[in-house]
């Protein structure tokens, strides 16, 4: 059935499969994973507790999480092949292709045999994700091969010590828990649906991923936090921030990291990264894109009614933790392998090819002209 009040443009409020992963606004504004709250997953839980509900239907205990993440821990090292593929990638490219590539090549490197393989291919790439952007990143910015096989207790942690060269703090690795646990699912969005439809056709798992990478790349998707940060580090206090949107406004510009295609009033994962980016804030000594975030989010309320979404308090705070903003959405996909995965394998398990249909809107029937004549 399509939403009149939504429009059937782009599947709007279309019902195009079924999913016991994930709810997205059915309450008017909440999320849940497997009927666990957002809010509370994110203040209580480990990004890897939510990875492992994700994969498995239920959080792991003490003993589960415990084998899990020595198992992700012992994934971490990156195959010489695809470290030499990384090296030849030049510092010019979008990290968002680096990804792409580098899952690519990985199912090159460890094809997925068999359906029964599947989860040892996941969490390798659960594993692997942050190395195969930062290796490429140190490699090509800084001339550094760095060390990929940390003893890092978390992905995030993981991640930031690979970046910078020293363990994060307890605060920057609890925001970096949080913040994966944010992005980890979201029902049929852009890239999980592209990873469902790559599925349906009974393709292996490194396909359906390396599409979904492509289609969060998007500034309409997963993008829309690099664009958030290159609009806000323009703007040097609330008051310049008021007049730029307004402008922006005016000319009917598209201001990334607000709105969303299914939440009316409010996105929930967006109080949450908020109020961390508060906190990163003081810590970093900022009084200048925190304030400015909080003025952009009021004017748009006020003017558009349209409101934060995931993505637009991420910028700030990810700057906060010295991120370079070039790898935000690389961050989203090692987060978002866990959703997208958990979705192809619900695909598989109920199968058919996804093949929607088209209103014709060409011409009418009409005879090949001899070439001559065209
Ligand atoms: C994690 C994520 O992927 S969250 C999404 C991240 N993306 C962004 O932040 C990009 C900016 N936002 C957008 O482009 C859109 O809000 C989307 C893509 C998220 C949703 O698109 P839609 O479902 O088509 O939006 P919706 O139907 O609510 O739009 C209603 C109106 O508000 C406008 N609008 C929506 N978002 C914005 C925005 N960020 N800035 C300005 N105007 C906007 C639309 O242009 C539309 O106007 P119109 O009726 O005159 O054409
Ligand atoms: O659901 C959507 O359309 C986009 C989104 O917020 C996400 O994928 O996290």
């Amino acid at each position: 059935m399509v939403d009149k009040a939504l429009g059937g443009a782009g599947l709007r409020g279309q019902v195009a499969g079924q999913t016991a992963l994930c709810t997205v606004g059915q309450s008017g504004s909440g999320l849940t994973y497997y009927g666990y709250d957002i809010s509370e997953l994110a203040a209580v839980a480990e990004f890897e507790e939510v990875a492992y509900l994700l994969a498995h239907g239920e959080l792991p205990n003490a003993g589960q999480l415990a084998e899990y993440k020595a198992r992700l821990k012992q994934l971490r090292k990156l195959p010489q092949a695809l470290k030499d593929v990384l090296e030849r990638i030049p510092a010019s490219a979008h990290p968002m292709d680096v990804m792409r590539t580098g899952c690519s090549m990985l199912g090159n490197l460890e094809t997925e045999a068999d359906f029964s393989e599947a989860d040892q291919h996941i969490e390798r790439m659960l594993a692997l994700f942050p190395a195969i952007v930062v290796y490429w990143y140190r490699f090509s910015h800084d001339g550094v091969r760095v060390e990929t096989d940390t003893d890092d207790d978390s992905i995030g942690a993981h991640f930031l010590h690979m970046l910078h060269d020293k363990k994060p703090s307890p605060l920057h690795e609890k925001v970096m828990h949080a913040s994966l646990i944010l992005y980890a699912e979201h029902e049929f969005n852009a890239s999980t649906f592209t990873a469902r439809v790559c599925a349906s056709t009974l393709s292996d798992i490194h396909s359906c991923v390396t599409g979904a990478i492509g289609s969060l790349r998007g500034p309409l998707h997963g993008g829309a936090n690099e664009a958030a940060m290159e609009l806000i580090e323009t703007m040097q206090n609330p008051d310049e921030a008021e007049q730029t949107l307004l402008g922006m406004l005016e000319r009917k510009e598209k201001i990334m990291g607000f709105g969303h295609a299914v939440y009316r009033e409010k996105d929930p994962r967006n109080a949450i990264i908020k109020e961390w980016s508060e906190k990163l804030a003081a810590e970093f000594g900022d009084s200048r894109l925190y304030d400015v975030s909080v003025r952009c989010e009021e004017v748009m309320w006020r003017e558009k009614k349209l409101f934060c979404n995931a993505d637009f308090f991420h910028a700030s705070a990810y700057h906060f933790m010295g991120i370079p903003t070039k790898l935000f959405t690389p961050i989203f996909v090692m987060s978002r392998v866990t959703g997208w995965t958990a979705h192809v394998k619900e695909q598989r398990a109920n199968n058919r090819i996804i093949r929607p249909s088209a209103d014709y809107t060409g011409p009418a029937p009409r005879p090949v002209p001899p070439i001559a004549e065209r």
